[in-house]
């Protein structure tokens, strides 16, 4: 038993995938070979033959960041006998969980309560816990069915710990299983079935509620008036766990902070500095478990197993916070849209944590109070809090939040007030919308401000401190949530982050700067390259797919002749074979990958270059970039399903598609020419070959739903606007290449 005591509470286990190795490898030998070849034949070169040289380097640069980050892939194991053999159930450190919403239409209510009723529920004292929601929509409807949802809780929450239930986000739960007559006692069925009716009736209520409109009196009034973007604080205590009973509901309450048009309120980072502060004066507990609101517990033992790694004796030391990878529901067969990234997170996300750590992304999250608070690993929070006035620049006015703060940082437990409601008053000073002003929120201390892409950016901040992070992988996925069902929201996702990212990479938050003057590792730097480039990416990448018709319509050449043309066949063989390997080897399908090679050639030069664009355009001050909220869909019942139509690609008249669509166009341009002979005849040496005319079938058979789109009509179909402009753009590309071969 002694020895149980010493044991390390969780264990990194280190994977080797020693074929992605060898092939990566000589991936990267073949990439050098063509640069080098380039390099020896360079007496007698010509124009695209230079370009492909530069984008063919910076592909190779890539690479090599790629093999560094999926080299030393780990995970993690947690032992959950051992922590509570350690610490006793009464000595576990109190959670503050945070939900983020922010919009009724676009984020269903009732996957928001389903969220908070699975935190609820969770397998831990719920005298411990307390459950903070943010509704950036000022929304009644919100409030309404967290309302109607605490009420069912009173339910749902003693079943699921009576009966020992796995899933306990009810639309899942209900929808997955039914009684199993043979082995369920009458008891259970019993209670089964009186649950799953009051389920329906709370699901109804808030569908009824979403159709009509509620009316803003009694409870409501506050709500009366308000407008998502001009209103003040609204706080309230849904549910007080008043006695500190473990068998009691935890506390549940509701923020949505003061908002007013003249004052910038930073999207998800303000919000969840506000829950921060709210949930500061309020309960202050030491760690803090924040979920986007279409993210609910799956497994009810998750906050344990991440505290397995921040309570063990080497990671209280060293790890800042625990995340589990986002896993997702109800994903489309094969994956359509390429919106499930499960390859990606094995081998790249698997590589990162075998570095310095995981990147926090935002949701199914554990971190420390203490670290939002910007405590670096060799400062000790102890330090003499005498000099108040100096923590008041720090974290602001509010004389409560700052004593709160100072003990957060001791790493003493402290709560302002026994009673939620006291805390009321010092609740709404730290959520107004000029609390920020003149102090660190943002800049130092809680979610960094300035990029869409907060989460990243907050995470690398952590790390450039020096603290390591690490990933939670409980045999049990720990959280599951919504992939985007549309190609307008994954496209829209995808330039919303590589947006955020850029802007990362051009700030003075730059993991450069983070490796040069602060304790990020240089391999971990290396690791937010790869996602802070997405955006740059899209240019080469561009470039490269025009090439192949540039080459044809000019009838010159691009890629290396006679011997050399071996060089890019083989490369072009390896690496599908291995990033097929890879992924028959995570157990996804070749129809998977074959999709997710399209989605990527389809965001890298839709959606990365839309967010390059929107960060030039913000960097020039022409408009300034905006988080635009995914769209999450309403949980379906089986039947409502049409396969049909599932994976579809669906289009609109947003500027997503036009990189897409021109490019499509320049490929059938070019091979319409070829096919006529209207190819002018050979300048010098060799003329456009079947290489290149590989490479243009290769991306029409990428874009292949949009040239199946160019023939639709309605959704289906790429708007006659967008057909236009590509057109425009693809003439004058034709007209410009022929232009280079004039005399
Ligand atoms: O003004 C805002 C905008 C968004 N949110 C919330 O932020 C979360 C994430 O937004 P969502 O539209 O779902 O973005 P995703 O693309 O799904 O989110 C991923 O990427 C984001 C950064 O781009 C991270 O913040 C998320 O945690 C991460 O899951 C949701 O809970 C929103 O309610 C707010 O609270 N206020
Ligand atoms: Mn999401």
């Amino acid at each position: 038993m002694l020895n149980m005591a010493s044991k390390p509470l969780y264990d990194k286990i280190w994977v080797k995938h020693g074929f992605s190795r060898v092939m990566d490898s000589f991936t990267l030998l073949l990439l050098l070979l063509l640069l080098g070849y380039r390099i020896l034949s360079l007496n007698n070169t010509t124009f695209p033959q230079v370009l492909a040289f530069v984008c063919e380097s910076w592909f190779t640069l890539l690479w090599i960041i790629i093999i560094s980050t999926k080299w030393s892939p780990a995970y993690t194991i947690t032992y959950v006998d051992r922590l509570l053999h350690r610490v006793a159930e009464s000595e576990l450190p109190a959670v503050d969980l945070f939900v983020t919403t922010a919009d009724p239409m676009l984020e269903p209510p009732i996957l928001t309560i389903n969220t908070v009723l699975s935190l609820l529920a969770l397998d831990y004292p719920s005298h411990k816990l307390a459950c903070y929601v943010s509704d950036d929509g000022c929304s009644p409807l919100n409030f309404y069915a967290l309302l109607e949802a605490s009420n069912f809780a009173k339910l749902w929450v003693p079943f699921c710990k009576k009966y020992n239930i796995q899933l306990r986000a009810p639309f899942r739960y209900f929808s997955n299983t039914g009684p199993n007559n043979t082995q369920d006692t009458p008891e259970f069925i019993q209670d089964w079935l009186r649950i799953k009716e009051e389920y329906e009736r709370l699901s109804r209520k808030i569908l009824n509620a979403t159709q009509a409109s509620i009316p803003v009196d009694g409870e409501f009034s506050i709500f009366s008036n308000v407008h998502p973007t001009n209103h003040p604080t609204i706080i309230k205590v849904i549910w007080e766990n008043r006695e500190g009973l473990s068998d009691e509901l935890p506390h549940l309450i509701y923020v949505s902070r003061e908002k007013k048009p003249t004052h910038p309120h930073h999207y998800k980072a303000g919000a969840m500095n506000v829950l921060t502060r709210v949930s500061g004066v309020m309960t202050n507990a030491p760690f803090i478990l924040n979920l986007d609101c279409d993210m609910y517990a799956h497994n009810p033992k998750i906050v344990l197993h991440a505290l397995c790694i921040l309570l063990d004796s080497k990671g209280e030391k060293e790890v800042a916070f625990a995340q589990c990878v986002q896993q997702f529901y109800d994903g489309m067969k094969d994956d359509p849209f390429g919106s499930q990234y499960t390859a990606m997170f094995v081998y790249m996300g698997g590589g990162v944590v075998g570095l310095q750590g995981i990147f926090y992304s935002g949701t199914n999250c554990l971190s420390r109070r203490k670290i939002i608070y910007g405590l670096s690993p060799h400062q000790n929070g102890n330090k003499d809090h005498a000099i108040t006035k100096e923590k008041k620049t720090i974290f602001g006015t509010s004389k409560v939040f700052v004593e709160s703060a100072t003990r957060a940082l001791e790493g003493s437990t402290f709560t302002p007030n026994n009673n939620l409601f006291n805390s009321l008053e010092a609740a709404n000073e730290v959520s107004s919308c000029e609390y920020d002003y003149g102090t660190a929120w943002g800049e130092q201390v809680g979610w960094i401000y300035g990029s869409t892409s907060e989460d990243v950016l907050t995470g690398l901040k952590i790390h450039n401190k020096g603290w390591r992070s690490e990933v939670c992988t409980a045999d049990f996925t720990g959280f599951m949530g919504c992939s985007p069902q549309d190609t307008l929201s994954v496209l829209g996702q995808q330039k919303r982050w590589a947006s955020g990212l850029v802007d990362i990479l051009l700030s003075k938050h730059s993991p450069i700067f983070g490796t040069l003057f602060e304790n990020l590792e240089f391999r971990e730097c290396l690791a937010y390259l790869y996602i802070t480039t997405w955006a740059i990416r899209s240019i080469p990448e561009i470039c490269y797919a025009a090439l192949p018709a540039y080459c044809i319509i000019t009838n010159s050449h691009f890629l290396p002749k006679e011997f050399g043309q071996w060089i890019p066949v083989t490369l072009l063989v390896i690496y599908n074979i291995s990033s097929l390997v890879e992924y028959l080897k995570t157990g996804l399908s070749i129809r998977t990958w074959l999709n997710c090679q399209r989605m990527i050639r389809i965001t890298t030069m839709n959606s990365w270059f839309l967010g390059f664009l929107t960060i030039m355009l913000k960097r020039l001050g022409i408009s300034d970039a905006v988080f635009e909220i995914t769209k999450k869909e309403q949980p379906v019942s089986g039947e409502d399903v049409n396969n049909e139509t599932i994976g579809r690609f669906t289009f609109n008249n947003s500027a997503l598609f036009v990189p897409g669509t021109t490019i499509l166009l320049i490929q059938l341009m070019a091979l319409f020419t070829k096919s006529m002979g209207w190819q002018p005849p050979v300048r010098s040496g060799h003329g456009s070959g079947v290489g290149e005319m590989f490479c243009s079938l290769y991306l029409v058979v990428c874009y292949w739903p949009f040239l199946k789109g160019l023939f639709e009509k309605g959704k289906y179909g790429i708007p006659l606007s967008t057909i236009c402009k590509s057109t425009i753009l693809a003439m004058l590309f034709v007209h410009l290449s022929k232009l280079t071969i004039k005399d």
